[in-house]
């Protein structure tokens, strides 16, 4: 393998993650090594021909797989490094430990990030056909990411561009390989997860405001003693008090996310359009186009790929959005200035696990047969 390892960022549910630099260019980027022992020649063929295809989706708000290697037993992933280290070491650094107090971030910020979050996980259709393909691909075989949580969401070295990773492999992973007897974290389960009841894309909604209400409190929606405790608030849906800090606005998108029965939750549509939101939603489509590729992408840059976004006109985004029947006028809407820019993945470190509690699952209760 071309790599050389620097030290080890940190470990998941499906083993270690290390720093390594590329012998030839000195480009850092991060190796997954996954325990395949119990998988079937089938299953760990379907793995790597999975990574052959993630390896073609090209996303700027998607961790991108580079290549993977194979040996006795463990499968290794090489995916772009996130300098920036997760989203819960940067919710952990606002926790300032000795006053026990929070510097809770400006709610601008937070929606800044929210609708990053929102952008990756249900990209819009017209952005890229590319990504469209691959991930039409991996819809149609029922792969979601279905995994969110800040441990997952991986930043850049500026700490304004967020990623998401584990993309596609972790539901294979879930399900098919030893390490699916390992364990997860619970907090960001939807009810009907917990209670294995049938998964959609409203529990991925679930998720989400999880985690729009941990960046805007710093703590978990959802937290407990044990695994027990934790379940029961999530399927009781009984969250914390939201802070006077919080607007009205953002409140009830926090409510509207976290409701127990999954079709009373907003679907991305309507969250998209959500006047709340839609300002950051046209931040983003400007500002992706300025985006520069990864410098430790190995792949080739996808030639279109800058100009299509670069070039996309934000009216016909607005005109696909507005076909929802709920959609707001946007005629007095202006994109809010964002804080989002390149420098992807520069310089700087990552961070090791996280030093909040961990509580944790068998996995395979995270997840459940997409429908
Ligand atoms: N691309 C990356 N760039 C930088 N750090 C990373 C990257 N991928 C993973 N890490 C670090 O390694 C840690 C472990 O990541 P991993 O994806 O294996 O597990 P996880 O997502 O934290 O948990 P789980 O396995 O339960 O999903 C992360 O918390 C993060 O700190």
């Amino acid at each position: 393998m071309g790599y050389e390892k620097v030290r080890s960022v940190g470990r998941g549910a499906f083993g270690d993650c290390i720093l390594c630099r590329g012998r030839n260019d000195a480009s850092k980027v991060i190796v997954k090594v996954i325990n395949t022992h119990g998988m079937s020649a089938k299953e760990e063929n379907y793995m790597q021909s999975e990574v052959n295809l993630l390896k073609k989706v090209q996303h700027p708000l998607i961790i991108g797989y580079i290549d993977y290697f194979t040996s006795d037993n463990q499968l290794a992933i090489v995916m772009q490094y996130a300098e920036g280290g997760t989203l819960e070491k940067l919710i952990n650094e606002r926790v300032i430990k000795e006053s026990n107090t929070k510097e809770h971030f400006p709610e601008k910020t937070v929606l800044e990030y929210f609708t990053q979050v929102q952008y990756f996980l249900f990209p819009p259709n017209h952005l890229n056909i590319q990504i469209l393909v691959a991930l039409d691909h991996m819809h149609s075989k029922h792969i979601v990411h279905r995994d969110l949580k800040p441990q997952n969401i991986l930043m850049n070295r500026k700490r304004t561009i967020l990623k998401l990773s584990d993309f596609g492999i972790s539901k294979e992973l879930g399900t098919k390989s030893a390490a699916s007897t390992v364990i997860g974290t619970p907090n960001y389960l939807s009810p009907e997860v917990c209670e294995s009841r049938p998964y959609n894309q409203r529990s991925d909604m679930w998720s989400l405001g999880c985690v729009l209400f941990e960046l805007l409190h710093l703590e978990r929606a959802f937290n407990g003693e044990n695994l027990p405790a934790i379940v029961m608030k999530i399927t009781q849906g009984k969250l914390k008090r939201m802070g006077d800090h919080v607007s009205e606005e953002v409140k009830i998108i926090v409510n509207k996310l976290l409701q127990t029965i999954p079709t009373n939750r907003p679907d991305i549509a309507e969250l998209l359009v959500n006047p709340t939101v839609l300002p950051y939603l046209i931040s983003i489509h400007c500002d992706l186009g300025r985006l520069e590729p990864p410098s430790n992408d190995k792949r080739k840059p996808s030639a279109s790929l800058g100009s299509r976004l670069r070039t996309y006109p934000t009216q016909s985004t607005l005109r696909a959005l507005s076909s929802s029947s709920i959609a707001p006028s946007t005629q007095n809407m202006t994109p809010v200035q964002s804080s989002l820019d390149s420098g992807f993945f520069a310089a700087g470190r990552s961070t090791g696990f996280n030093s909040r509690s961990q509580s944790r699952v068998p996995v395979q209760t995270k997840y459940e047969q997409y429908h």
